[in-house]
């Protein structure tokens, strides 16, 4: 069965999803460069730590090779810096889209001390390194995929099937495809494993009402949509095996910002006694910053909150506090952190990097 795409590239036409507009419709708009893909990435009509990186650089492969080639190397390369430092202006807490601009201008940097290589060479290069993100995310969620599905089973070893609980959206419209956490639970039910898989509606942006329920009615994968209060409930109600959710950027000590009401589940976890993991490649760690104190949080806009779509529905005039993600501390990560190199203890993650 063909997971959803979120995003269509081919030959330098690049292609998403517009995800404000699901679940009631699937239009795919145009990005003809990285000022379309900024905007769009800040509308959130594409969203999900690596599909913001993913869509980011593609919109500069987009450019780059409508582009004839700049008279000197240095000149390509200030051009693309200039690009990669805007778009990672676009949304602040996922640490995707930083870590693969800087591993950018690192080849722009390789390729100019080349002598071997010409401008339009080192261009090339460019464009090819960007367009290979898409098949290495996919690569990269499939073994995260494997590795944490074989984790919960091997911990769970006496249940036949397992009941899950997974907060937002971390499936293929958060990636290129397949996703991180919602990949283990479609390894899960890939092997038969899965008994079902609670998804919270994940408000304000309701990323698993709209998305996630999406991706898991439309593959068939046995699924109940929960408020986000009614989490604790679930929990006692239907003895959840284990909590999986994604991350938009974890620190080096396995500190993990993910979607606002994370840290929530993973205190309500423990308090339950159930294992909580972090699904997350390496692309979303960032060894550069100790723990999660210094992670930026997003705030959003209250509009999100106090309307849907064009309708209001809170008081005109309320307070609101919208951030759009929090921190879980390493030590409630019970579970583990499943990357694409296997499943480590959260403060255990450098040695692998
Ligand atoms: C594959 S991780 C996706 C990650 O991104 C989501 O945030 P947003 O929808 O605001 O981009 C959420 O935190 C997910 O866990």
């Amino acid at each position: 069965m063909a997971t959803l795409q979120a995003i269509k590239y081919n030959d330098g036409q690049l292609e998403i999803l517009d995800q404000l507009l699901l679940p009631e419709s699937c239009t795919f708009v145009p990005i003809w460069n990285v000022e379309d893909a900024w905007a769009a990435i800040r509308e959130m009509k594409v969203r999900g730590a690596p599909a913001i990186a993913i869509v980011g650089c593609l919109s500069l492969a987009v450019e780059l090779r409508k582009l004839a080639a700049p008279e000197t190397k240095e000149e390509l390369c200030r051009l693309v810096q200039e690009k990669l430092d805007y778009l990672v202006t676009s949304r602040p807490t996922a640490v995707n889209m930083h870590l693969a601009a800087e591993a950018c201008v690192k080849l722009c940097t390789q390729l100019t001390d080349n002598t071997s290589v010409n401008v339009a060479e080192a261009k090339d290069d460019i464009v090819k390194h960007l367009e290979a993100m898409l098949a290495n995310d996919i690569a990269d969620n499939r073994a995260i995929g494997e590795h944490g599905a074989s984790d919960i089973m091997k911990k769970n070893a006496t249940k036949d099937k397992l009941r899950m609980m997974t907060h937002c959206n971390t499936g293929s419209l958060a990636t290129a495809g397949y996703g991180t956490a919602l990949g283990v639970i479609r390894s899960l039910h890939t092997a038969s494993k899965l008994d079902q898989v609670y998804c919270t509606e994940t408000r304000p942006y309701n990323q698993g009402s709209r998305l996630t329920a999406f991706e898991l009615v439309y593959e068939k994968i046995p699924a109940t949509l929960i408020c986000d209060s009614m989490a604790a409930a679930a929990m006692k109600q239907f003895k959840i095996d284990a909590v999986i959710v994604g991350a938009d950027r974890v620190a080096a000590n396995g500190d993990t910002a993910n979607k606002i009401g994370t840290y929530q589940l993973a205190v309500l976890a423990k308090s339950h006694d159930i294992l909580f993991y972090v699904a997350a490649p390496f692309s979303s760690i960032d060894f550069q910053i100790p723990n999660g104190h210094s992670i930026p949080i997003e705030e959003r806009p209250h509009s999100e909150m106090t309307h849907t779509g064009s309708i209001r529905t809170a008081a005109a005039g309320i307070n609101c506090w919208n951030p759009g993600f929090d921190v879980t501390p390493a030590e409630l990560i019970t579970g583990g952190i499943i990357t694409e190199k296997g499943v480590f203890k959260p403060d255990q993650l450098a040695p692998h990097q």
